[in-house]
């Protein structure tokens, strides 16, 4: 019998199909460079990593002292994103970023492979929820995947159609080029930083 909840990106079932099978082609396998830089200039943040896959970075910035906390709505994606944050597994939980409340105010919300991960029509209620989370003055950086394919996911996004999601919430404060991108987002992702109005 087919099972559709795998066909479906909104569902845990899909991306649990996934991680169980070892298909994780946007799995970096370790933490990106622009995000290193970012962190090494920045005092410790208030941080969710929602849809946080394996989740490499919570270990790498818990490691550093900051408050993270990594989330992801696949119970298979879970289990990987333990296993990588080691020491740190407790701060990897499952829950879904439509729901999921903080324990105290986030100063940061890290964005890869997420907003990307979803169908194209849930985009602003991803932003509406990026800007739930944050209060004026926080922040959402992370990496942005521009691309026109219509199959998906993931979902690229065009540059007008990325501000005109953000603009009414966020102004953007860093817009750099990513220079260790892994092949499914060569050449079309970019490292920005939007501050929350
Ligand atoms: C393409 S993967 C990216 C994983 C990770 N961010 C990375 O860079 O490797 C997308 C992840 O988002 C998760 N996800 C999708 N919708 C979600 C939701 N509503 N709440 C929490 N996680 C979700 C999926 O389970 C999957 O692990």
């Amino acid at each position: 019998m087919v099972d559709f909840a795998q066909r479906d990106p909104m569902s845990p079932a899909f991306w649990d199909e996934r991680f169980e099978r070892n298909f994780t082609p946007w799995d970096k396998g370790g933490v990106p460079q622009a995000l290193r830089e970012f962190a090494a200039a920045s005092a410790p943040l208030a941080t969710l990593i929602p849809g946080c896959g394996s989740a490499y970075e919570l270990a790498f910035l818990a490691d550093a002292g900051w408050d993270a906390v990594a989330i992801d709505f696949s119970p298979a994606a879970v289990v990987a994103g333990k296993a990588a944050a080691g020491a740190h597994a407790a701060r990897v939980v499952e829950a879904d970023f439509f729901s999921w409340q903080p324990a105290q105010p986030l100063q940061l919300i890290y964005e890869r492979a997420f907003l990307c991960a979803l169908p194209r029509a849930m985009r602003p209620q991803v932003a509406a929820r990026w800007a739930a989370l944050l209060a004026p003055g926080a922040l959402l950086a992370g990496y942005f995947f521009f691309d026109e394919a219509p199959k998906g996911p993931p979902f690229g996004i065009g540059r007008s159609e990325l501000q005109a999601l953000l603009e009414g919430d966020f102004e953007c404060i860093a817009d750099d080029a990513v220079s260790d991108s892994i092949p499914v987002f060569e050449g079309k992702e970019r490292w920005m930083v939007w501050r929350r109005r």
